[in-house]
Formats: C-alpha cells, structure tokens, sequence
C-alpha cells in the first residue's frame, strides 16, 4: 500500500532558550548542515554557538511565536491536513529536528499498513542541509525499523510549472495595486563550500557569473542554480524587467564564505539607490517561518527604513494556500496513480 511523508525543517518546541538549545544542538551537529569533522563541529557548536546562540534564538522565535505554536509547524500541519483531504493515499507529515519526528511520520504510515512510501521534502530547491540530510536520516530509519519498506522520492521543484505558477499567482496577488520599485527574491543562504560537494561533475561549479547559467548535470544538486532558475522562471511568467528585481541570499552564520549577494548587505544599500518601496519575497521555504517573519518581515523591514526606505513588503510563502495544496496533491496523485496502474 502506498502513502506520504510531508517534511519539513521543523522547529524547537517553544521559544524558550531551554527548548530552542537541544533543538539547536540537533540541526547544527547535523553533519549536512555544518559539515566538518565531528570533534571540530562539536567544539564549534557545543563549545562555542550553543553557549549564547539559545538565548538570542529564542528572543527571535518569542516575536513570531502563535498562540497555536511555530509558525512553520502549524502552517505546515494546516497544509497536510488539507492535502490529506485532496488524495486517496495516506499522508503524514514530520520534521527533520525536532518534532512530529521522522521515526513517527513513518511509523504512523507503516500502522496504516503503507509499505510504499512517497518522500516529499517541503523544499523547492536541493541542498545538502535542507534535502539531503532527511533523505539520509530516512533511509537509516527505513533500514533500522521498517526495511520492507520502499521509498520513492519527490526531487526538487524549482523550475515545475505549478510550483513556478503558483508563486507567481501569489507574488502578482500581494503586488497587486501596490507600486513597488523593486521585488527582491530572498533565499536561505548556504555555504560556498555545500555548492562544491554537491557538484556531482566535481568541475563545474566555480560559483562565479556564468556556471549557473552553463547548462550541466551539476545542476540537478546545484542550491545556486536552482534559486537562480526559480528567480528566472518567476519573473519571466510575471513580465518584470530586468533591474526591477534582484536575488539575494539571507540567513547566514559568521565562519564560512556563504552564497552572495547578500540580503542585509543589498537591502541596507537599495534606499541610496532610489528604491523606496520594496517587496521582498522568500522563495527557498515553501512555510513561513523564522526566516521569514523575523529576519525579513522584521528585521530587513526596519534596516531598510533606518537607511531611508519608504514602504516594505513581506510576501507571504505559500504556505497552505489552496492552489499550493492542489498542486502538491496532484503531484502525489499522479505517482499514486502511475504506480497503481504498473503494479
Ligand atoms: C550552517 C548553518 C545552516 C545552514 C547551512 C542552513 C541551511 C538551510 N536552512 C533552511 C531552512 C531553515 N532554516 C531555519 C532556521 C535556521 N537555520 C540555521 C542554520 C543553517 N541553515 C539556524 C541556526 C536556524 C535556527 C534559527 C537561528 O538560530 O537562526 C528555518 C526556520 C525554522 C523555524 O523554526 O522557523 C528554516 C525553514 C534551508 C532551506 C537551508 C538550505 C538551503
Ligand atoms: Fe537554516
Ligand atoms: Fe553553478
């Protein structure tokens, strides 16, 4: 019998520092997440991150918190109980850290008797610290606790004609009747380095102005790419010139060199550069979440007014939208039922 798993980042279970630190210690000592050996992550995060990182985590979770819970957990809950509703195959829904955890997500289907299952990572591009480490964390539980189960994978969405489709229909919605001089589109940055190990040609990636845009099979992994494609694809649909917009990459931890441009560094400079009103969107999350409500709907927000900005517009992700839950229902429909008729 076939069935889902919806997963998504997932969140600490309050916005205390007691909380946010074990689920920090969780997500950063992940091996795709920071990639180094693990004596020198452990010293990294446990010695050093973890020893302030909790209490100034938890004070940006507190201003975004609901009353329900994260906002990435309940928003993603709203989106499986609707897709649920939409498809004929058992759906449960997990997080990478923290919980529902992925034990439960696939123990709740194998009790429902599902021996198939459709693993969805809730991320429009591929990473390694986003895609890769749920895709590695399933597979050792499947070998662990369920290994007569088959798993079958949903590989990134960014250049899909729905996905593209429907994040066009939504940034047209909010743009509407609002005269913006620029849309920035704002994904979660990553480090240089993640672009170079997931280059399976192990030459194409230079990370410079031309490779992303050099067709490869680098790209089928390539975090940069895939952003810059979604970017493309996006404006392309919407008819916005060039110069009135841009891509930049927000979220990123003080070490390493991460993806630039910037997102901090680019909104800070746009007032000087005449734009006065502008509306950002954030397409590497398919959910509202820290990222987007604090650091972008907040905290770019203010920046860019501080240095002389007018208006600000935080687009909402698509989130459990109706067109958003139909397409991803139909994408499940259709391998429930291509698999139904070669079975
Ligand atoms: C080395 C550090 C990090 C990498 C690499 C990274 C990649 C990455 N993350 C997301 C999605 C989300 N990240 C979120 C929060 C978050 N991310 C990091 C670090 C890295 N992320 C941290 C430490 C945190 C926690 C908050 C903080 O202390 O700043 C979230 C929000 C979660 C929530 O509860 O709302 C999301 C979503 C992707 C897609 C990605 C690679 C492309
Ligand atoms: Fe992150
Ligand atoms: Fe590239």
């Amino acid at each position: 019998m076939k069935g889902v798993l919806l997963v998504n980042l997932g969140s600490p279970e309050s916005p205390t520092a007691k909380d946010v630190k074990p689920y920090l210690d969780e997500f950063l000592m992940d091996k795709y997440v920071i990639d180094v050996p693990f004596l020198l992550r452990a010293l990294l995060v446990r010695g050093i991150i973890l020893q302030t990182r909790p209490k100034k985590s938890a004070a940006a979770y507190a201003k975004i918190w609901w009353d329900e819970g994260s906002p990435l957990v309940v928003i993603s809950k709203r989106m499986h109980e609707k897709v649920e509703k939409l498809v004929d195959v058992p759906v449960s829904l997990a997080m990478r850290y923290g919980n529902p955890s992925l034990l439960s997500g696939l123990q709740e289907l194998h009790d429902k008797g599902v021996n198939e299952v459709l693993l969805f990572p809730l991320y429009p591009q591929h990473a390694m610290a986003s895609t890769t480490t749920i895709l590695e964390l399933a597979e050792e539980l499947r070998k662990k606790h369920f290994p007569e189960m088959k798993f079958t994978i949903v590989p990134a969405f960014y250049n899909k004609p729905d996905y593209i489709k429907n994040l066009a229909d939504s940034i047209k919605g909010h743009l509407d009747g609002y005269d913006y001089d620029h849309l920035l589109f704002s994904y979660h940055g990553i480090p240089e380095r993640h672009i170079r190990k997931t280059d399976i040609t192990k030459s194409h990636c230079k990370i410079d102005g031309s490779c992303c845009n050099t067709p490869s099979p680098a790209h089928e992994f390539c975090y940069r790419h895939q952003c810059y494609e979604t970017t493309k694809q996006v404006v392309k649909l919407l008819g916005i010139p060039e110069g009135k917009y841009s891509q930049t990459f927000q979220s990123r931890l003080a070490g390493d060199k991460w993806l630039t441009p910037y997102t901090d560094v680019e909104v800070n400079k746009m007032p000087e550069k005449g734009i006065k009103k502008l509306a950002v969107v954030t397409p590497a999350f398919v959910s509202d979440c820290l990222e987007t409500l604090e650091e972008i709907a907040m905290e770019a927000n203010h920046e860019f007014k501080k240095h002389g900005g007018e208006e600000f517009l935080a687009i909402p992700c698509l989130n459990d939208s109706d067109e958003w839950c139909t397409t991803v229902s139909n994408w499940i429909s259709e391998w429930a039922t291509v698999e139904k008729s070669i079975a």
